[in-house]
């Protein structure tokens, strides 16, 4: 008998080249991979979840974010990028403790399993407590420690040892949920011979690399000024780019950049809503999908967001291109969708982000016995425009019910409320002391 069926549901398959929908579906789950997906038959299993007047999806993957940040959710708001980060920011993550990350690290769990994010890609500090809270949660991660070293030699070695450390002590661990990777945080943060160090010991371990890059003008002045070219061009000259880059942002892009990331096959993280909130620009996303490259969506952390929402931000991913292009064709729905799951998975080295036999069993389901979900058309415009996270009854991770019909099954939701909260309420008396 399998593990688990899913019933009733209506389904998105989401495979690419040959998306199926099924109006009334059954997917069945064993050991946390999905054996069998077809139209609803008689059948039985350990666990049957009844999806009956839901969309079963792929769980969506969050492909740049730095999840302990919640703790700073309202902190700074309003503020440019530089002024943000360096009078805000970095003073108060100075201050961070293990104890900080773990707690606030919990808190975007528990939010990403209520709101159909199933996989995220983050960059941080303390990672170990990023990786505990990340065990615990029973989500799926790609995680990787952020380094900085502004040139500095000795800070280069140290940075690089314990990016290398933490990819050692938890690449492929908790039942493979855990992938780990090298974060040099970018380009202007980092130098260049640190950037070629910091690839070359990516390929030798055989894992992958995420950076943030040209996410604001400032960045690409600075890089100009420094190396008389863009940093699309001086990654591309230290043979930096391939499949296994996740690019954040890239909101600077000239067309012969996007031509390099596409001839390369890096994964572009879009992050639309902190890249509005922040007034860093709007990423050429049409011309990027329009080139082939592999573009994901994430939300960034949620001092500049403010939440981890994946619902909100396909909508206005969608919406940013049209009004930008003025073209109200320009990336409909179903791509958005797409890079919501599919792309984000492919650019993450996971096999998700849709539901097909073979793939991890990383599934949601979303209500639509909701007023703002009838009628009932097109799934995929109802996911992007109408939905929002608050209409996801059930998320399964590695064929696991982290929360079933509303309720949070992995975890005890008030107390990580509880501890976040007074988390951020000593971490904040610290950074003003
Ligand atoms: O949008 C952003 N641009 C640049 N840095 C960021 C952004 N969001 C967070 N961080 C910063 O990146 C470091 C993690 O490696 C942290 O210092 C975090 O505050
Ligand atoms: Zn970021």
């Amino acid at each position: 008998m399998a593990d688990m069926i899913i019933t009733n549901g209506h389904i998105l398959t989401m495979e690419p080249g040959k998306e199926r929908e099924f109006s009334k579906g059954m997917v069945v789950i064993d050991e946390g991979i999905i054996t069998e997906v077809r139209e609803k038959t008689q059948e039985t299993a350990d666990i049957i979840v009844d999806a009956q007047g839901g969309i079963v999806m792929p769980g969506l993957v969050n492909t740049h974010t730095h999840a302990a940040m919640t703790l700073f959710r309202g902190y700074a708001d309003d503020l440019p990028l530089s002024q943000w980060l360096q009078q805000h920011i970095w003073p108060a993550e100075a201050k961070l403790t293990d104890n900080d990350i773990y707690n606030g690290t919990l808190l975007a769990c528990l939010e990403m399993i209520k709101s159909g994010t199933t996989c995220f890609n983050d960059m941080y500090f303390h990672m170990d407590e990023t990786a505990k809270a990340v065990e615990k949660a029973g989500i799926r991660a790609a995680l990787s420690y952020g380094m900085i070293e502004f040139g500095n030699k000795d800070k280069a070695d140290a940075e690089l040892k314990e990016g290398s450390r933490f990819v050692q002590r938890w690449h492929g661990k908790a039942d493979g949920r855990i992938t780990a990777m090298y974060g040099p945080h970018a380009p202007n943060t980092c130098s260049r011979e640190f950037l070629q160090r910091v690839k070359d010991k990516a390929r030798e371990d055989g894992v992958k690399v995420h950076i943030h890059v040209l996410e604001t003008e400032t960045e690409l002045k600075e890089m100009k000024e420094k190396y008389g070219m863009c940093s699309i061009h001086m990654l591309n000259n230290i043979d930096f780019f391939d499949s296994d880059v996740i690019a954040a942002h890239c909101v600077w892009l000239s067309d012969g950049d996007i031509k390099i990331l596409a001839e390369k096959g890096v994964n572009i993280s879009h992050n639309p809503v902190s890249n509005m909130k922040l007034a860093s620009g709007i990423a050429p996303v049409e011309k990027l999908l329009k080139s082939g490259a592999n573009v994901c969506l994430g939300t960034d952390g949620c001092a500049s967001n403010n939440n981890l929402d994946m619902f909100e931000e396909m909508k206005i991913a969608a919406l940013l291109q049209k009004v930008s292009t003025m073209d109200p064709t320009a990336l409909p729905a179903k791509e958005v969708l797409k890079m919501a799951t599919v792309n984000g998975a492919k650019a993450l080295g996971i096999n998700a982000g849709m539901i097909r036999k073979g793939a991890l069993a990383d599934i949601i389901i979303v209500d639509r016995n909701k007023a703002h979900m009838r009628p009932f058309y097109d799934a995929a415009s109802h996911l992007v425009y109408s939905a929002n996270g608050q209409d996801v009854m059930t998320s399964i991770v590695n064929g696991k019910l982290l929360m079933q019909d509303y309720e949070v099954l992995c975890m005890d939701e008030m107390k990580i409320i509880e501890q976040a909260s007074v988390a951020a309420e000593d971490l904040i008396q610290r950074v003003n002391e």
